[in-house]
């Protein structure tokens, strides 16, 4: 095998070593043999985008040994392939660039050496998904390169010339017509109309569309984004009471990844090129949501199939909708009528439940709920203290981090289900990824310690709670230690009432918590308490309601349809989920819990409210709950429990 030109007999031994353990662990982890005699396929080691290694640059080396090689590149791996048409060519790349050391960049911070070794073929994985959510249709080149110049041209996003809904959102800048989309309410008034109607330059595109049957209606609605590199749109899917089937997307400027996600997990990025149209119908229009990641550049293919770092330049999108003339206070208010949810029967209903009052409730209030994490708990902080330098700690529902850097002796990954507060977690320096606790993609027996705080109560069946501690003690080694927080039943203990229930003393709805500040209501010990904010102004068109229009959706598909009067349509008689009063007592194990939004200048609000109300599901645990269910899943030991400030913990140890 070769080594690099130039070394000591010393070190090129110890690279020698370095390339036979990197062997081993290919074939350990990845299923990939290498081979000691030459082939003209190359695996390059830490030559991947996990590596933060580009496309590019791996191209520009590669192809100076044979002008038609691929470069064959997966996200989140830290390897690549390189395949010539001949085994010269790849023995000479080879012997050059084994050893060879790839300088730092914008995107690197450390210098990267690659390690060259043969193999038969590539991994498996390689190729890339094509598919697209069922319902979505891609028209790439569908208008002209100067309609396009037209049409940005024409578009001036500087001014407000609306009603002031429209401008900066924090992570992009937004203009509507026809109708204004309040986020508010993530809904529009059917009866007040904007005075600019959709403009005249779009007619030939809406024209081409419906006279090509793509769709079926003339839309009347028109949602500009703009997002500079790094901005998003979080997952949602638009207001289903409020646009009929048939969303249209136009792409100008930078491409982009959109993320489509089914509740059952399912995830497909689609790449949304400059000129192209998307077109969201059916399923992929109903029951997936669509969102895309703030990040400043995208894992794309390349025209040989390989994978490779793109920036994101300025992307402005068109987003074409019709009115459905349903008014928002019918179906889409964000009061107490969420009430109308039902705890989920199923599988899918469950996901959906927690996508809608969980997932999405956290995307939008990432920043305030950040906001009012500060100081850790006393006995969360002890557990990790406790823990012997060295240990490898994974912090489930990390948050933005705020258990991290207690214990400076630990290793410290942290995983969130929201990409925002995984993003604030990251930006103070932490390793993070964003992670369903239901699905931990690491592996199992890693881990000597694992937080797991303020997650499982949002788990909406008892078996989706189960695999949430079945996953933690998976990634913890025998022997390892997990702290599981989740909020209990009982807010009064020995007759001392939790600071939840104390907040302010009043038996009170929001209207007393609206006086108080973040810090007078326990910002900083009360992992559950509801605070207030000041709006986002983010989309979150996904209500309670998603499925309440049966006239517009097929009940095969969405699994469960409840007509909009209120009774329930589901198999069996589902519990109806109660909206809990904060600051009281739990009158119920399965809640919908508000968080108030409120608006200090009320200046945005055009329909006389004054707040906007965020529900999040929970389960609070009754006293002994934690550890049955714990117990239930099998291979730990309850090492302690006790109940901490409304709060039942337990601390497991796995066997
Ligand atoms: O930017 C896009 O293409 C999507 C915008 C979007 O989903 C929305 O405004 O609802
Ligand atoms: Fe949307």
């Amino acid at each position: 095998m070769a080594a690099p030109i130039g070394e000591s007999k010393n070190e090129m031994k110890k690279f020698n070593k370095k390339l036979a353990r990197l062997r081993q662990t290919l074939k350990d982890r990845e299923n990939i043999i290498c081979l000691d005699d030459a082939t003209n396929i190359i695996c390059v080691c830490n030559g991947g985008l996990d590596n933060n290694v580009s496309y590019e640059e791996i191209h520009a080396l590669f192809t100076r040994y044979g002008q038609s090689c691929s470069v064959l590149m997966q996200p989140q791996k830290s390897y690549c392939f390189i395949s010539y048409n001949t085994v010269g060519e790849a023995t000479e790349a080879v012997n050059q660039l084994n050893g060879h050391k790839l300088l730092t960049s914008e995107q690197r911070k450390a210098e990267v050496v690659l390690y060259t070794l043969f193999v038969s073929k590539v991994a498996d994985s390689v190729s890339p998904s094509a598919s697209l959510p069922p319902g979505l249709i891609l028209l790439e080149d569908y208008i002209s390169h100067e309609y396009a110049e037209t049409i940005l041209a024409s578009i001036d996003l500087s001014q407000n010339q609306n009603t002031g809904q429209q401008a900066d959102l924090k992570h992009r800048r937004v203009k509507h017509y026809g109708y204004e989309f309040k986020y508010s309410i993530n809904n529009v008034d059917p009866d007040d109309p904007l005075m600019e109607g959709i403009p005249e330059v779009f007619l030939p595109l809406l024209e081409k569309l419906r006279g090509s049957g793509v769709i079926g209606h003339m839309p009347d609605q028109l949602t500009v984004n703009q997002y500079q590199p790094g901005q998003g749109i979080p997952p949602h899917v638009d207001t289903p009471s409020a646009f009929e089937d048939g969303l249209v997307s136009l792409s100008l400027g930078s491409q982009v990844l959109m993320e489509f996600r089914h509740p059952d997990g399912q995830h497909l990025s689609v790449l949304l090129p400059h000129r192209s149209v998307l077109v969201m119908t059916g399923e992929s229009r109903y029951v997936w949501s669509h969102g895309i990641t703030p990040r400043k550049s995208d894992i794309v293919a390349t025209p040989d199939t390989g994978l490779t770092l793109s920036p994101r330049g300025v992307r402005t999108s068109f987003t074409f909708r019709k009115i459905t003339g349903v008014k928002p206070s019918q179906v889409d208010s964000l009061g107490p009528e969420t009430g109308d949810t039902c705890l989920p029967e199923d599988e899918i209903s469950a996901a959906s439940l927690e996508r809608l009052h969980v997932h999405q409730v956290y995307e939008q209030i990432a920043d305030h709920f950040s906001g009012t994490r500060h100081s850790p708990w006393p006995r969360i902080a002890d557990f990790l203290r406790n823990q012997p330098p060295g240990s490898l700690l994974i912090d489930i529902g990390c948050g933005n981090g705020k258990y991290f850097g207690i214990n400076k002796g630990l290793f410290e990954l942290g995983s969130d289900m929201s990409s925002n507060l995984a993003g604030i977690c990251g930006g103070r320096g932490h390793q993070v990824y964003v992670g369903d606790v239901l699905n931990i993609p690491l592996r199992e027996g890693t881990f000597d310690v694992c937080l797991c705080i303020a997650v499982i109560h949002h788990m909406s069946t008892k078996e989706r709670r189960r695999k949430a501690v079945s996953e933690l003690l998976k990634v913890l080694r025998p022997g390892g230690q997990a702290l599981i927080y989740v909020w209990a039943v009982e807010q009064e203990r020995h007759k001392v009432k939790s600071k939840y229930l104390k907040g302010k003393g009043a038996q009170s709805q929001s209207s007393s918590e609206s006086q108080m500040d973040d810090k007078k209501q326990n910002a900083d010990t009360d992992e559950n308490a509801p605070r207030e904010t000041i709006p986002e102004k983010e989309p979150f068109h996904l209500t309670n309601n998603m499925l309440d229009n049966p006239s517009a959706h097929d009940e095969s598909v969405l699994g469960e349809v409840k007509p909009s009067g209120g009774a329930t349509a589901m198999k069996g008689n589902p519990q109806k989920l109660e909206v809990h009063i904060n600051r009281t007592h739990f009158k119920h194990q399965d809640v919908l819990v508000p968080w108030q939004l409120k608006n200090k200048s009320d200046s945005s609000k055009q329909d006389g409210t004054s707040a906007q109300t965020f529900h999040r599901f929970y389960h609070v645990f009754h006293q002994g709950e934690l550890e049955e269910l714990c117990e239930s899943v099998g291979r730990c030991k309850v090492a302690n429990s006790y109940y901490d400030q409304g709060n039942w913990a337990v601390q497991l140890e796995k066997l």
